[in-house]
């Protein structure tokens, strides 16, 4: 086989290599001399980091020289970016931890707000690695439904660090390789089962509120984590249920910083309705590097992380278990049928909130079950509708083949055995292995 070609970049102090590899293609990266870093992780020297289906920036503080091997269907260079912000902004976070280790108080509680595609995710990241580049540990905190950052799409997370993000697959090989690798990175998940957090308001604030809870008492315990505080990464939030839900969020995180990115009027507004109760409203600039991400290739980002899941990374790889499931071991859930129907469908005075966080019994069969991926609740009885709907996720499983006659299906799941939960969530997620 021949050699895929290379190719050599020699970047100047400050400057940042931008690609966009397919993914259908495999680019192979390394750093031959100075320091570069992946969205807050440093590169090591002479290490071949592997990149399919990812659109990122090699930055440099102080200059670099690069090999790559592969095609990328975007290469360049930029000498224009918003890191030096970015990480001033992380030198003032740094000082509340340093005032919060002094007074034994609490770390910074960082909202980051703004349109879709300005880069809410990977300042996101930046933030957080250059805290644990400091040693110190901080809770990252998903709701960002659509993307599922640390685990599946669909699911709000919360998750302590403390070992530096993946440079090749970001938070997930380190988190979805949890259940059976023992990583440090164990994400608490609750499951919304929608694409945006409009799609179900009522659900998304109870979760929110029930997250923020389980952060808490987090960091109550955990002094590392709470000197560290808190990063909160969100969806596109940028109308009036947008802003509900930011206020809903600040309330339930304490939230003392809001990072507005890359939106002048969502700035002004926060400035007006929060910096009066002391939250610190701050602007940067959105990166003339992020990308806007059409619906396919979201799409075959959620494939890849799915199949990540289940079958993990080319260098961490999985086997998942097979095991046949009777239909009536399991109770498969889904939420909110009625919100389903357009209100002029509901009987005359009914509300239509009061059906949005309505737990439905699904009846098993295979239209509605192959190749979906279902939630696993980690709830043993369903006393009622809300407290199963606010327990906390074991995990996912993927229905690979369905027995209709026989009335079982054959399952995949990243542990071996009986799959100890019974109720299993089921949402749109689809997925057909490959
Ligand atoms: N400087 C950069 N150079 C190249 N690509 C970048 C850069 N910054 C971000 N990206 C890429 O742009 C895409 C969008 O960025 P990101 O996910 O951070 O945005 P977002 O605001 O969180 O999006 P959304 O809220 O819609 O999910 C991602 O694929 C990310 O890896």
């Amino acid at each position: 086989m021949s050699k895929p070609e290379s190719q050599e970049w020699i970047l100047e102090e400050e400057n940042e290599l931008r690609i966009e590899v397919d993914f259908d293609t495999k680019v192979k990266l390394r750093l031959i001399t100075g320091t570069a870093e992946v969205f807050g992780t440093e590169l090591a020297q002479n290490i071949d980091y592997e990149f399919t289906g990812r659109k990122l920036a090699i930055f440099t503080w102080h200059g670099c020289k690069l090999v790559m091997y592969g095609k990328c269907s975007v290469e360049y260079i930029a000498n224009e970016t918003p890191m030096v912000s970015y990480l001033n902004m992380h030198l003032a976070l740094e000082q509340r931890r340093i005032l919060a280790t002094q007074n034994n108080g609490q770390g910074p509680r960082v909202l980051i707000v703004g349109p879709n595609d300005v880069g809410k995710t990977s300042l996101s990241k930046m933030l957080l690695s250059y805290a644990l580049r400091q040693n110190r540990h901080p809770i990252y905190v998903d709701l960002d439904c659509s993307e599922g950052s640390i685990t599946m799409p669909g699911c709000l997370t919360a998750t302590p660090l403390t070992e530096m993000i993946d440079v090749e697959e970001g938070f997930g090989s380190s988190a979805t390789s949890a259940p059976t690798a023992g990583s440090a990175v164990m994400p608490l998940a609750y499951y919304y089962g929608f694409p945006s957090p409009k799609d179900n308001s009522k659900l998304y604030g109870l979760l929110l509120s029930r997250l923020a809870q389980s952060v808490s008492r987090r960091l109550e315990e955990d002094d590392a984590a709470r000197k560290s505080g808190i990063v909160i990464d969100t969806n596109g939030l940028i109308d009036s249920t947008g802003y509900e839900i930011i206020a809903n969020c600040i309330k339930a995180f304490s939230v003392d910083v809001i990072i507005v990115l890359g939106h002048e009027r969502l700035y002004s507004d926060m400035t007006r309705l929060h910096q009066k109760s002391g939250v610190a409203v701050i602007k940067l600039a959105k990166s003339g590097g992020v990308v806007e991400r059409d619906s396919s290739f979201r799409r075959q980002t959620q494939n890849h992380k799915i199949r990540e899941y289940f079958y993990g990374t080319t260098k961490n790889e999985l086997a998942p278990y097979s095991t046949m499931i009777n239909y009536h071991d399991v109770e498969i859930l889904r939420v909110g049928e009625g919100s389903l129907a357009p209100s002029s469908a509901l009987p005359i005075g009914e509300d239509r909130k009061v059906s949005e966080t309505h737990v439905v019994k699904v009846d098993p069969s295979e239209h509605i079950l192959l190749h979906s991926v279902l939630a696993v609740s980690n709830a043993d009885k369903m006393k009622s509708e809300e407290e199963i709907l606010e327990t906390n996720l074991a995990g996912f499983i993927y229905v690979s083949e369905v027995h209709e006659a026989r009335k079982k299906m054959t399952v995949l799941s990243p542990c071996p055995g009986r799959i100890p939960k019974k109720y299993w969530w089921l949402g749109s997620l689809q997925w057909a292995e490959d």
